[in-house]
């Protein structure tokens, strides 16, 4: 049973389905909202950490209306997906929730278009001074002259952020007879829009000279918070107009009730606000030029029902294993794949898990061999799978595919994908092979294969695993349950002694795979066993094993069954 936590005010129709489903609960905390404005982020931390530490709560759907900190995310619980019923996810912690394992998605699709609606409804009635008249009239005024507004038609608008609302923006705006022209930094030619092209340009600063309005539309990042403040203010044409339903502070809060005040800007429109609510006494809630709403961008009952459905969904469909939609932080993972590639994914977990004891120097970095077209789209699962059972072991943090990238990334554990297409004499395997630190070696290689830790896999018509080669050791096994490899001299005897020492401890060995190798300068030959035990082989075990003569290597792992 999941239980799904929405901490927000979600539409009734997304808790529905929750309460649909045979194997999910739902536990409704609309209140956090007003604890948050009560008593601040930090009771709200509280509240919902310890009903995460508790353990019952597998998904959690938000809004805007709370934070997701580290704080409250220090012990997840059973938390494996946070959904953002929405598109903005700068109220939550990514790296704490990645750092976790937690998936976070949104659902950034469904609120596309009433956004740009509000956007644009923003710009017509700042334009026609909706906000100020009507505040006359119902005070009891009438006044024509003072509330005399511009056009649209023949204005140049220019969209800040070209992405799903900036476009849908922009068609509106030519629908108007506006000339539209965009800037973002990551579309890097003219768009095109029914049969008209919007000019971009390469800076923002090279923008601003040419437009009457612009409108914002970019996610709140380092780049863009503040792009808009006294500096870039003053290359506007005096009277420029702004909306920003974006994220507040994108728009600098003290800078533009400056550029109001002194005419630079003819009025703004904001949506949205650094702190929300903004203080009572702001000055944006009062001046006559700015516009205020109180983030209703996506407020329309078609987009709340779309994204309160959409994230619930999204949620169960992680949890049930049945895909990915919407990841924010887990990119490249996909659990949509064909029994093959599923198949694939299995074994590069066994592959990764069983070389993984045998990789004591460290790695520093990962080559992933796919060879096989059909394998293509699960490579990133591919890879962070193998990243997950190599590192596991050594890590007490618990890594998951949402969290080992940068986990790999922050220890400079460099992973290399190389796809190859079938050929007659590659079939359609994985290979992997692990790098020591850079400029280790190992210590005394016996054979130049040592150097480097390679471990082959592939998967027959019975969709089973096989491990085909490990460090030019060729063989042929399932890896599955409790194994042991040993790598011993080849010489008379190795078997049995092998075979006494499990014997003596009383663990059974089920299977046994053994493959010679040649030492490179002709003195003899080395041999990797591979056994497959009945039960773990204790510590004990392999420290006596290790102290024979001729053993050179031992190491043992739990997989799962096949
Ligand atoms: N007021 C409200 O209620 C709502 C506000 N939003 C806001 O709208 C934003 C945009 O949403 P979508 O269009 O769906 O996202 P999107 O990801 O489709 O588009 C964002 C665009 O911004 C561009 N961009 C990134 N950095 C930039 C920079 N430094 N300068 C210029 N462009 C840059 C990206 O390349 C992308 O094309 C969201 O991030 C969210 O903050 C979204 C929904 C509702
Ligand atoms: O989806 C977004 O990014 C929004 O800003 C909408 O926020 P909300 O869900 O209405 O609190």
């Amino acid at each position: 049973m999941f239980t799904l936590l929405a901490a927000d005010k979600l539409a009734q129709e997304g808790l529905d389905f929750i309460n649909s489903q045979s194997d999910a609960t739902l536990l409704d905390r609309p209140d956090l909202v007003d604890l948050k404005k009560e008593k601040g982020q930090e009771a709200v931390d509280e509240e919902v950490g310890k009903l995460l530490a508790a353990g019952g709560v597998h998904a959690m759907a938000v809004r805007s209306g709370i934070k997701v900190t580290p704080a409250m995310l220090e012990n997840p619980g059973n938390l494996k997906v946070i959904a953002r019923a929405g598109v903005g996810v700068d109220n939550i912690d990514l790296a704490a929730a990645t750092d976790k394992g937690i998936l976070v998605v949104n659902t950034a699709e469904a609120s596309t278009i009433t956004t740009a609606e509000h956007a644009f409804t923003l710009m017509m009635a700042l334009l026609r001074k909706v906000g100020p008249a009507y505040k006359t009239m119902s005070d009891g005024g009438w006044d024509r002259n003072k509330f005399k507004g511009r056009q649209l038609h023949g204005m140049t608008v220019g969209v800040v952020g070209l992405g799903r609302i900036g476009r849908t923006f922009a068609e509106r705006a030519l629908a108007f007879g506006m000339t539209v022209v965009g800037y973002d930094p990551f579309v890097n030619t003219d768009i095109q829009l029914g049969s008209h092209t919007v000019k971009t340009f390469r800076t923002f600063e090279e923008m601003v000279p040419h437009v009457d309005v612009m409108s914002f539309h970019v996610p709140k990042t380092p780049e863009t918070t503040g792009m808009l403040n006294a500096e870039t203010f003053a290359l506007c044409k005096k009277g420029v107009y702004v909306v920003n339903a974006a994220r507040g502070g994108i728009v600098d809060e003290t800078d533009i009730v400056a550029a109001c005040d002194s005419g630079q800007c003819a009025g703004a429109a904001l949506d949205v606000f650094t702190s929300e609510p903004p203080a009572e006494d702001s000055p944006l809630r009062t001046h006559p030029n700015i516009l205020v709403t109180p983030h209703l961008g996506a407020s329309t009952e078609e987009a709340q029902t779309a994204v309160s459905v959409d994230a619930a969904k999204a949620c169960l469909s992680y949890l049930r294993g049945e895909g990915i939609s919407g990841a924010v932080n887990a990119g490249g993972v996909r659990v949509d794949l064909t029994d093959q590639q599923a198949a694939y994914v299995s074994l590069a977990d066994r592959m990764a898990r069983l070389i993984s004891p045998m990789v004591t120097r460290g790695v520093s970095e990962l080559d992933i061999e796919i060879c096989g077209v059909e394998l293509g789209p699960a490579a990133g699962t591919i890879e962070r799978t193998a990243l997950v059972g190599l590192l596991q072991r050594h890590f007490d943090t618990p890594l998951n595919v949402i969290n080992v990238g940068s986990i790999a990334d922050s220890r400079d554990i460099e992973t290399r994908i190389t796809k190859l297409d079938h050929a007659k004499s590659a079939p359609t395997q994985l290979t992997f092979t692990i790098h020591g630190p850079k400029g280790c070696v190992d210590d005394a290689p016996d054979h130049e294969a040592d150097k480097v830790r390679k471990i082959v896999g592939r998967v027959y018509d019975d969709l089973q695993p096989r491990v085909v080669e490990i460090n030019g050791y060729a063989m042929d096994m399932v890896p599955a349950g409790h194994m042991a490899i040993i790598q011993n001299d080849d010489r008379p005897g190795m078997i049995g002694l092998v075979g006494s020492e499990f014997g003596k401890a009383g663990v059974n060995i089920a299977d046994m795979t053994i493959s010679r190798r040649e030492n490179a300068d002709g003195s003899g030959a080395t041999a990797l066993m591979l056994l497959k035990l009945d039960e773990a082989a204790s510590y004990e075990l392999n420290d006596a094993l290790g102290e024979r003569e001729g053993i050179l290597k031992i190491a043992s792992v739990h997989l799962p069954e096949a």
